[in-house]
């Protein structure tokens, strides 16, 4: 399907399904992406065996779920589609592990492109290498999936052996409810850049830092923690609903005539050229393989950086106030009576 901007965007109707029928999918890691995956395909009709270390965490969670556990490598010498969802600094280890149960005419199907697009992983021929990138954290993947809804998701083939990768790729997306929402084909450098550069820069680090930076200007400035919480941090979900809902239209068209002139002609004081030359450093930190690197050295070392920052996040003094206000939230309350009459109704059922 070819839509009006010259993108190939597939949809649930040019995903063939009978691809996966007679399939089975080892689905490595039961974390985010990997119990969303494994719990969609299994409820889409897909033979599904999850592949955990013997000591995994996971493992109770999996079996409890009434998925078949076994080890990632008699999960991988099972299948016919290997899809590797532990984290993206462990797939090194674990694909070194499974890479002799991969027979010829087998899919090793990942949800991001870092360890193909960076070399840590280098398939041998014979095996078709394809992605199935959710744009979504995991637990949304799955709960979009329940709610018959769908997840937006990128597909990319690396490696197409059996002549069938796409197509293949294209089933799985379907089993766990991708194209649902639609697909947008693209490669594993294009993906693995963008995404890493979003989660940096936008998503993740910069919403983050904004938030955090909000909130300290006005408690400096001797406002109450809570006022500047509620300002920089509670109702930022509710501006980026209307966004998602509609764009920047839908949320410019809904606020106050006052906060559009203000945030119009205030914005880029704040997210000014610095802004976008440190945005530009990070791009090219990521396309050079800089942050890559760094990644790779910070895990070989245990990880001390990310321990320390981790914790420094956890210890801001937004996280406390968040938790005290999100206590006294009706909603907080109301989400629970909704969880508690929707447990009901399927133990009724
Ligand atoms: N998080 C997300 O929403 C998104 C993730 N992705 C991609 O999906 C992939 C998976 O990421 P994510 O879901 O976040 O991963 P998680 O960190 O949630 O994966 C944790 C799972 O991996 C298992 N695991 C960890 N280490 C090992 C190991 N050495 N051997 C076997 N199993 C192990 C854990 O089990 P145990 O109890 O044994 O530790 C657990 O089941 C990555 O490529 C990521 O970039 C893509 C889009 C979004
Ligand atoms: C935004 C972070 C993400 O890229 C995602 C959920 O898509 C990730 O790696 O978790
Ligand atoms: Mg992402
Ligand atoms: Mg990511």
């Amino acid at each position: 399907m070819t839509d009006e901007f010259n993108t190939d965007i597939y949809y649930d109707d040019d995903a063939d399904g009978s691809q996966l029928e007679n399939a089975t999918v080892a689905v490595l890691g039961y974390g985010s992406q990997g119990h969303a995956h494994a719990l969609n395909l299994n409820d889409s009709g897909v033979d599904v065996i999850v592949g955990l270390r013997e000591d995994s965490s996971s493992r109770d969670a999996a079996e409890a779920d009434g998925l078949d556990v076994t080890t990632p490598v008699e999960a991988a010498s099972q299948a016919d589609i290997v899809s590797v969802l532990v984290p993206d600094t462990v797939q090194p280890a674990v694909y070194a592990d499974i890479e002799p149960e991969l027979e010829e005419g087998n899919t090793l199907q990942f949800a991001h492109g870092f360890n193909i697009h960076y070399n840590q992983i280098q398939p041998p021929e014979g095996i078709d290498v394809t992605m199935i990138a959710p744009k979504s954290p995991g637990h949304l993947v799955r709960r979009n999936y329940e709610n018959d809804e769908g997840t937006p998701g990128l597909l990319a083939v690396y490696q197409d052996e059996t002549g069938d990768a796409k197509e293949r790729a294209l089933a799985y997306a379907k089993g766990i409810g991708c194209t649902r929402a639609g697909v947008v084909e693209t490669s594993f450098r294009e993906e693995t850049e963008t995404d890493i550069f979003g989660e940096q820069a936008v998503l993740c680090g910069g919403i983050a830092e904004l938030i955090k930076t909000g909130y300290e200007t006005l408690v400096d400035a001797g406002y109450s923690p809570e006022m500047a919480y509620f300002e920089c941090m509670n109702e930022m979900k509710l501006i980026v609903d209307l966004m998602y809902e509609g764009g920047l239209g839908a949320m410019w068209d809904s606020v106050s005539d006052t906060a559009e002139y203000g945030g119009l002609t205030r914005g880029d004081d704040v997210i000014d050229d610095h802004v976008r030359e440190n945005m530009e450093e990070v791009l090219d930190q990521v396309q050079n393989g800089e942050f890559a690197t760094e990644w790779i050295s910070e895990n070989q070392a245990n990880r001390p950086v990310y321990t320390q920052l981790n914790q420094a996040e956890k210890d801001h003094e937004i996280e406390e106030v968040g938790e005290r206000l999100r206590e006294l939230f009706t909603w907080a309350d109301e989400a629970t009576e909704d969880e508690e009459e929707s447990a009901k109704v399927q133990a009724d059922d």
